[in-house]
């Protein structure tokens, strides 16, 4: 099929990428010059594992290309996908679905065939319906337009896997005719035996938006466990393993932290949390925002943990280095990181703060220009007071506790991911403090 990828980010570059694997002919289309002409040069501008790989071998080929000009997609495609941007409203608490409707308003007026437009942002209950209305009003007469909600799964790091294998595929939609352009277009992700839920729009949009909330209140969840193991002795990470063999729970996204954080999770559980309100689940609303505030709490969870290993020592004036700038490991995206929320929040209390990522330096500057930041995993210790494990990347388990030992000035190491073997560094001379292990 000929398909358009309208929104060239974590989303829209693997899931283009990704269709042309599928053997489709694929353009997509961003108003980011820059972004488009990096695309079209092979350059990928975001890390994600195999993705550099897929955009050069398509690109090549010339299955794949990029452009600004959302005619050219009009005149080529028979369906466009839209993977636009939803950040937060101004009111902090429902999307801005502005870039969704931006994005149709330009491209409908261009449509010269029957086509079908295929939404994969994720939205507020209600959208495709307003979506359906506002595309088939500026679409020229005469021209059949179908409107699907086929909500995206991926997690960053993983993004083209999770694309091309992906657990389940979801498709909101009205007509026959979608259907139809829906299982031609993922027929070799249907015939691998890929579950497709086919429904109304809005059982689409509530699954997505379901979905994150759930994870966001399982991670929720397991960081309040660990916060009652911190105040009366307990070993967070045995629970999770006596929790999650219970088929039931699952031990997947249970992993005790600094809190979620990312483009989605965060946005995703606000936006659940005000569509409940607005229903009038007023339970389910109180319930969401308890997740919500546990995960806002996690930051001075943190700096507790930070104060009582410093012990007479004083945040103010301390050298701490935090390894980890990325908001999970896998990625360079910075968006609301728990661990760039950390650093900031110990710079404030009078730190002197170097943060370490082996791939987000660049990213994270950007963000917070304020840090000081290096990609050089021992030099990131020298002369540190205290190192703080945020992000859990593999480089930590992986490094070498007694080389690190003689570069710091004190061996005094927090791991708010508690992913490290505690017993190494111990013996390497580190005092180590994990959260939700108190005196492990
Ligand atoms: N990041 C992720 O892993 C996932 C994201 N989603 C959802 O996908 C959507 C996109 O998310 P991201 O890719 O992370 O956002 P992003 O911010 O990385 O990318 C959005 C892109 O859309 C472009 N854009 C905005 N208006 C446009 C227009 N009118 N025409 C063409 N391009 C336009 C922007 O320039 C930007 O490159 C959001 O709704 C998000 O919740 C869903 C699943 C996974
Ligand atoms: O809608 C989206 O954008 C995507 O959001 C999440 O994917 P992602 O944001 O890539 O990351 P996750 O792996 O879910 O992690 C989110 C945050 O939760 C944290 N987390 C995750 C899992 C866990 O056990 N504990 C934990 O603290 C991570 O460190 C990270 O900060 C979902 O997992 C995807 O299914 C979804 O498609």
């Amino acid at each position: 099929m000929r398909i358009s990828v309208i929104g060239c980010g974590h989303l829209g570059i693997p899931h283009a990428a990704a269709m042309a694997e599928l053997g489709h002919e694929v353009i997509g289309v961003d108003v980011d010059q820059a972004k488009v002409d990096s695309l079209n040069s092979g350059q990928c501008p975001i890390y994600e594992t195999g993705l550099p790989e897929l955009l050069a071998r398509h690109t090549a080929s010339g299955r794949l290309r990029f452009t600004t000009d959302i005619r050219e997609a009009a005149a080529f495609a028979d369906m466009h996908f839209i993977g636009v941007g939803t950040p937060i409203d101004a009111d902090g608490r429902s999307y801005d679905t502005g870039q969704v409707y931006g994005a149709v308003r330009q491209l409908a007026p261009h449509l010269d065939r029957a086509c079908t437009i295929v939404g994969k942002s994720t939205v507020t209950v209600g959208t495709t319906v307003q979506v359906t209305a506002l595309a088939q009003r500026l679409a020229p007469a005469g021209e059949r337009v179908d409107v699907v909600w086929n909500p995206e799964f991926l997690r960053e790091g993983r993004a083209v896997e999770d694309t091309l294998r992906p657990d389940r595929l979801i498709a909101g939609l009205t007509t026959v005719e979608a259907e139809k352009a829906i299982r031609a277009v993922y027929a070799p992700i249907l015939d691998a035996g890929v579950p497709l839920f086919v429904t109304d729009p809005q059982t689409a949009e509530l699954a997505k938006g379901a979905a994150n909330t759930f994870l966001g209140l399982k991670i929720s969840y397991i960081n309040a466990v660990a916060d009652m193991c911190d105040a009366a002795g307990g070993d967070i990470s045995q629970i999770v393993d006596i929790l999650g063999i219970d088929p039931r729970i699952g031990s997947g996204g249970m992993r005790p932290g600094i809190g979620y954080g990312g483009g989605c999770l965060p946005k995703d559980v606000r936006a659940f949390t005000a569509s409940a309100r607005q229903l009038g689940a007023d339970k389910a609303a109180a319930l969401l925002r308890a997740a919500e505030e546990i995960n806002e709490s996690r930051t001075d969870v943190a700096m507790d943990l930070i104060r009582g290993a410093l012990g007479d020592r004083r945040v103010k004036h301390a050298k701490i280095t935090v390894w980890g700038a990325a908001f999970k490991p896998g990625t360079n995206d910075v968006r609301e990181s728990p661990a760039l929320a950390l650093a900031q929040a110990l710079q404030q209390a009078g730190a002197t703060v170097t943060v370490h990522d082996p791939q987000a330096v660049a990213t994270a500057m950007t963000r917070n220009p304020e840090l000081d930041y290096t990609d050089d995993l021992p030099a990131s210790v020298d002369g540190a007071d205290l190192v703080v494990l945020a992000t859990e990347w593999p480089e930590y388990q992986q490094a070498d506790p007694r080389e690190l030992a003689g570069r710091a000035a004190s061996l005094l190491l927090v791991d708010c991911r508690t992913i490290l073997d505690p017993e190494s560094w111990r013996t390497a001379g580190w005092t180590v403090h994990q959260l939700g292990r108190p005196g492990k």
